[in-house]
């Protein structure tokens, strides 16, 4: 077993009873099942306890270990070979150490077992409120240890003390030993007393066990994973950020050699600067020639230097358009619990600013890296080759600068991380005000949504001023250092060039003093830009957390081994005791335990009061969530077995408020599959949008604008039911639209909706008592259950929710028509007179904003009033 898991501890999650286990049970996992999908898929985490490397146990072997270490290093340097052997072979308690030294090794093994056994013991008791056998054992045990330290401890005293006496009392026959042999003594009498000191406080040190424990999870392949079983998001470093650029490794390794000659051309320059001085102090020729090669030496670098920023910009273009790609198609891909949680504001934000800091941090930045590091290396190499005694003067200032520059790091990394998510804030913030503008301004909201979005600016501010005083103290600080070395190479460089020109063959030229010095502002340059780059690359660390966190995260959607695709599709639809709760609000459950049926072909109405659960039935049918419990199965298959791309091409969707996408409409109609003119054509005829559309300048080519805001309520309404209408749904969802659209417009949407549904398995969230009166079943669904079931007629003469509802909704548009719509059972005395509010099957009324009270309504035919009534005051 290695050595992790010797400090590693299981536990069992639930009850504590088999921690009680015996050791030699040994290091059994523990093993929790975890849910899984209808034993589909059925998983296993186990759960392991961890503690901190360096811990009471730890750092009592390893002072057992080191004094061990020290004690027979002082024996053995006590003398040579054979004084070792006299010492071993002629033991004498008071004038040898040789025993102290066995006795120290002997300790490793004896307090290794006695710790290991009682942090065994103590790990056990952790758990464990009392336990009276449990406790005499660790009690036991921790007497044993202090008993042996202190019996060691005695022992050491004893032999110190013999020691002491032959010194006081001038022993003829001692003679004295090795003054390490005498260090060997004390250090032992010091380590035995502290060995018996943290043997007795040893029950305390092993308490703390509980507050430093950890448990981790994991899986049946070893994997580690959260307490559900999903995989922990992968660790960001450095390494996993360089491993983005890997796509690119042939473009960086090319940009790599132009960088390596670049900074050879810049390193040797220098050099050149130096002969330039000395040449021009010789001859006129000289100098030409001199100046020449510097001339062509530039020119070559500049040519390297133009290779290199050009390839690696390339390289960081390249990535960040295809990391953008990468991270849209990971969030996109996820399931729609993961978007009620997650703001779109906040995730468009990873997709541009996170990105752009990762663009540079691992092609440009890294390539800065290199060239600075490769700048001072090389500089630094050819000043000790011109003057080792300067370069020290140089290297003096360099821990000073190391260190301010990694405390600056660690602070700008901190501060930037803080910078963008206060940005990101922002970001969000401006997205949803600007995607909802419209609701903005009618509620005159321009200067709170101003106000918000500076707030989060401002916060964004308060970092960035501290950011801006940490710059700017390090940039003070980096310019009196730098020049503080050049100022020092200067004077002590003058010197040497003094002393040269007094004595040639000592000091220094002129001409080295140049190149020396513009060596020192190189090296100098090279660790201030150093040092901006570690706060960079600290800052994309943080970035590209976020960015592994969305690119790591697998969808929450079961997935079945061998997706099935049904040879003919039917329609229909069963509902098998769906029990539900959203994953953003798990305390509630939505649907108690819903079961109906839709036969094929069959149109099915759901109506009932808001927030009772009907869009979440039409939720779990197109499966943006999965039910907790019960069924639900489409031609007697389930739902969770069907291949989810091919299910959901089956059905189509027309929702109340539908969106369309900011291009044109043709592409809006044909968004769900690809088609030709003359089908999309044939669409909008089928939805009443052919006429509208032909009117428009730009026909079909007309764009719609961003959620279709340049078309009406009910032309949008057309489109989108020529949208479903083109992938020739098995299955129909509808919500019917609430909004009042005008009497012209509300009829071409019917009879759209009319022809959409012939045919086909319809389910709709019916809003309309004439939808509701041609349904071939109603399914009433209050507060997450089915209330009643049945024909409208049906539904009637039960005298519940339905009538109700059904009354209620004449009471609203009392008109010839509706009155027309009564059964004849339902006698004219019980609907109430004409109001003039716009009140809708599922309640949907305005009664709040017209003063009006439910109980104005006749309803004087009910028996079962009082729980109702109250019912139907809510239902707004
Ligand atoms: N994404 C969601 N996350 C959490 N809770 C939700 C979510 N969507 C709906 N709910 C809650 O589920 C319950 C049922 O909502 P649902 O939209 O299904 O009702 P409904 O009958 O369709 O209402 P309406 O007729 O007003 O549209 C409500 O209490 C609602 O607050």
């Amino acid at each position: 077993m290695n050595r992790r898991n010797r400090d590693d501890t299981e536990v069992k999650i639930h009850g504590y009873s088999d921690n009680l286990r015996s050791e030699e049970e040994g290091n059994h996992l523990q093993s929790i099942p975890n849910g899984g999908i209808d034993g589909l898929d059925s998983e296993e985490i186990k759960s392991r306890h961890h503690y901190p490397f360096i811990r009471f146990s730890t750092l009592f072997r390893g002072f057992v270990l080191v004094d061990a270490l020290v004690a027979v290093v002082l024996w053995l340097t006590g003398g040579d070979s054979k004084y070792f052997i006299d010492n071993i072979k002629h033991f004498k308690l008071s004038e040898s150490v040789f025993d102290l030294a066995l006795l120290s090794m002997l300790k490793i093994p004896v307090y290794f077992c006695m710790v290991r056994r009682l942090e065994m013991t103590a790990i056990k008791f952790l758990d464990v409120s009392y336990n009276p056998v449990l406790r005499s054992k660790f009690l036991s045990n921790i007497a044993m240890l202090s008993s042996v330290s202190f019996l060691i401890f005695v022992f050491v005293v004893i032999k110190a003390s013999l020691i002491l006496e032959k010194i006081v009392t001038h022993d003829q026959n001692f003679f004295g030993m090795h003054p390490t042999f005498y260090a060997c003594v004390i250090w032992c009498l010091v380590s035995s007393l502290l060995i018996f000191i943290l043997s007795v406080v040893s029950k305390f040190g092993l308490r703390k066990l509980q507050r430093q424990r950890v448990i981790k999870f994991y899986n049946r392949h070893g994997k580690e994973v959260d307490k559900d079983g999903k995989p922990l998001p992968r660790k960001t470093n450095l390494v996993r950020l360089m491993g983005l650029a890997k796509p690119e490794a042939g473009l960086i390794s090319i940009g790599m050699v132009s960088l390596l000659l670049s900074t050879a051309v810049q390193t040797i320059a220098p050099l050149f600067f130096g002969k330039v001085v000395d040449a021009a102090l010789d001859s006129m020729e000289s100098l030409n020639r001199t100046v020449l090669i510097l001339l062509l030496i530039y020119l070559a670098g500049s040519v390297f230097s133009l290779v290199r920023a050009w390839i690696f910009t390339l390289a960081g273009q390249r990535l960040v358009a295809r990391l953008r790609s990468q991270l849209f198609g990971s969030v996109i891909v996820q399931e729609i619990a993961f978007f009620d949680v997650n703001r779109t504001g906040e995730l468009c934000n990873r997709l541009s600013s996170d990105t752009t800091v990762l663009q540079n941090a691992v092609t440009v930045n890294l390539s800065m890296l290199f060239r600075y590091l490769l700048q001072i290396i090389g500089s630094l190499a050819l000043m000790f080759f011109l003057n080792a005694s300067l370069t020290g003067v140089l290297l003096a200032i360099v821990p000073v600068v190391s260190l301010s520059a990694m405390q600056y790091g660690k602070f700008v990394r901190k501060m930037r991380k803080l910078f963008q998510d206060r940005l990101a804030d922002a970001g969000t913030q401006a997205e949803e005000s600007l995607s909802s503008v419209r609701t903005v301004k009618s509620f005159s909201g321009e200067a709170k949504a101003t106000t918000v979005y500076s707030g989060f600016i401002n916060e964004s501010y308060k970092i960035g001023k501290k950011l801006a005083l940490a710059q700017g103290i390090m940039d003070g600080l980096f310019s009196f250092l730098a020049y503080g070395a050049i100022s020092a190479v200067l004077w002590y460089g003058g010197k040497l060039v003094y002393e040269n020109s007094r004595d040639p063959t000592t000091g220094i030229t002129a001409g080295l003093l140049t190149s020396f010095l513009l060596y020192t502002l190189q090296v100098a340059m090279g660790f201030a830009l150093l040092s901006s780059l570690y706060g960079d690359f600290m800052q994309a660390v943080g970035a590209s957390a976020r960015i592994f966190t969305l690119l790591d995260r697998k969808p929450d959607v079961f997935v079945p081994l061998n997706p099935l695709v049904l040879p003919h599709l039917t329609g229909e639809i069963e509902f098998k005791d769906v029990k539900f709760k959203y994953p953003s609000r798990p305390e509630t459950e939505v649907l108690k335990g819903v079961s109906f049926r839709v036969e094929r072909g069959q149109m099915v109405a759901l109506v009932g009061p808001s927030g009772g659960g009907k869009s979440t039935i039409v939720n779990l049918i197109e499966r943006f969530y999965d039910p907790n419990e019960g069924t639900i199965a489409m031609d007697g298959c389930d739902l969770k077995l069907l291949d989810l791309t091919w299910f959901r091409q089956k059905i189509a969707m027309v929702s109340q408020e539908p969106t369309l996408f900011a291009c044109s409409i043709k592409d809006n109609i044909a968004y769900g599959r690809e088609a030709t003119d003359e089908e999309v054509i044939e669409a909008a005829k089928q939805a009443n949008a052919h006429e509208f559309v032909s009117e428009f300048e730009m026909g079909y080519d007309t764009l719609v604008g961003e959620r279709g805001v340049r078309l009406s309520g009910g032309q949008k309404q057309r489109i989108a039911i020529a949208r479903a209408l083109i992938m020739d749904p098995t299955l129909l969802l509808l919500d019917e639209a609430t909004s009042a659209l005008d009497a012209e417009s509300e009829h071409l949407v019917q009879e759209a909706v009319d022809r959409a549904m012939m045919g086909r398995t319809v389910i709709v969230i019916a809003h309309r008592l004439s939808t509701v009166r041609n349904a071939d079943k109603v399914v009433v669904i209050d507060k997450g259950q089915i209330a009643e079931m049945g024909t409208h007629n049906e539904l009637l003469a039960t005298h519940g929710v339905y009538k109700k509802l059904v009354l209620r909704q004449l009471a609203a548009g009392y008109t010839g028509d509706a009155k027309d719509q009564l059964p004849r059972h339902v006698k004219e005395s019980e609907v109430d007179k004409p109001r003039k509010l716009n009140t809708n099957m599922n309640g949907n009324s305005s009664y709040v904003n017209e003063g009006l009270l439910p109980d104005e309504i006749d309803d004087s035919d009910d028996s079962d009033d009082g729980e109702d009534d109250n019912d139907l005051i809510q239902l707004n």
